[in-house]
């Protein structure tokens, strides 16, 4: 299997830049999922890569191979798009089996293949169905079988699930987390949907405005974005933010803030400078009773997310932030709390929104 590097690959539409330069290598035989919100260029890369989108400049390479110029037929990848691509009138078995045929394979080797895939794709109660009876769900799954049974080198997913009903929707997801678990392939898949890149992938890379602001393992990303951007998009809610000075005087770079119980000393700023303080709602502490790291906050808003969790909306001096606890520790929360931020958890992003390395502890 082959990794697929793309060099300062970029595509122009007009004046639009939908992919600005973008250079990323997606490791041989692992799953990258690209992640952004919509228009930020996801889809026009996949496409770029599958050689269904001509480039404005730059290179892709799949191994040693350049392949910027072949045609989408000689690039030996599979592709599966929003909508499932079946063929009517034939049976599941017959959708799948149909690219193989113009392969050189035995009868055997041929129904290995298909059959393979159904298993692992949980169609076996389908297989003898026409195309038509089926839910679109299922015709995705079929569809994906049918990809993936041609035993292409690279496997490209635009957004697989997103026009599925909502009660296949799971299944299909499952089905796919098993089956990514279990190919070779380098596999490259668009979503615009966190939970799934963090359910899928190996690696997310994260666009924005049509380029890769940061590639990471999903949980790198999460906990180590390295712009403000990561911060925001991920999460749910997203990380928050408090605007602060740093001012450096006779005992080193310190932040007075009502968030800590001290001032806030940063080691590494060089000279003053105005910086963004970042932490996931879940990554607060908030309690009932005072311990002395804590500070004093008013509660404005509480509310029951998913998993029984409490989200609470907290006003500290002139701050308001969001705050993810317990369902006990939630539900006995009353208007006047305490709340820590820990140091462990906090991340400094600079002016300009990049996360900066700096050692934090209180004065
Ligand atoms: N064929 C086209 N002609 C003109 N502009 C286009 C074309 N395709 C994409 N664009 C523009 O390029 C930018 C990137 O679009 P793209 O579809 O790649 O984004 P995306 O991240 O995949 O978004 P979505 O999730 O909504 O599909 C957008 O501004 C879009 O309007």
């Amino acid at each position: 299997m082959s990794d697929i590097r793309i060099e300062k690959l970029r595509k122009e539409y007009g004046q639009t830049v939908a992919v600005n330069d973008v250079t990323i290598t997606f490791p041989s035989g692992s799953v990258t999922c690209l992640l952004g919100p919509s228009g930020c260029g996801k889809t026009t890369l996949l496409r770029m890569i599958a050689g269904l989108e001509d480039v404005t400049s730059g290179e892709i390479y799949f191994g040693d191979q350049k392949v910027t110029d072949l045609a989408p037929s000689k690039r030996n990848i599979g592709m599966v798009f929003q909508y499932p691509v079946v063929y009517r009138g034939i049976t599941v078995y017959e959708n799948i089996e149909l690219p193989l045929l113009q392969e050189k394979l035995s009868d055997q080797e041929r129904r290995k293949r298909v059959m393979d895939v159904v298993e692992t794709l949980g169609l076996q109660s389908s297989i003898n169905k026409d195309i038509t009876k089926l839910d679109n769900g299922t015709r995705q799954k079929v569809a994906v079988a049918r990809t993936v049974a041609r035993q292409p080198q690279i496997i490209l997913f635009d957004e697989p699930i997103t026009n599925v009903d909502v009660a296949s929707k799971d299944q299909l997801k499952q089905a796919l987390k098993d089956l990514t678990r279990m190919l070779k392939q380098t596999i490259v898949y668009v979503t615009h949907d966190q939970t799934e890149a963090m359910t899928l992938a190996d690696q997310i890379a994260l666009m924005k405005d049509g380029v890769v602001v940061q590639r990471d393992a999903p949980r790198s990303l999460y906990n180590q974005p390295n712009d403000v951007f990561g911060g925001w998009f991920l999460g749910n809610p997203g990380m928050n933010f408090f605007d602060l000075s740093a001012k450096t005087n006779g005992h080193g770079t310190e932040i007075q803030t009502g968030l800590f119980s001290r001032p806030l000393m940063i080691e590494g700023l060089e000279k003053d400078s105005n910086i963004k303080l970042g932490i996931r709602p879940e990554q607060v502490k908030v309690s009932g009773k005072k311990n002395d790291r804590m500070v004093q906050g008013t509660i404005l808003r509480k509310s029951i997310v998913v998993g029984g969790q409490y989200l609470v909306t907290i006003k500290s001096c002139d701050q308001t932030f969001k705050a993810k606890v317990e369902p006990e520790t939630g539900y006995a929360l009353k208007d006047e709390v305490w709340f820590e931020i820990p140091l462990k958890d906090i991340i400094i992003f600079g002016p300009d929104g990049h996360r900066l390395d700096v050692k934090t502890s209180l004065a």
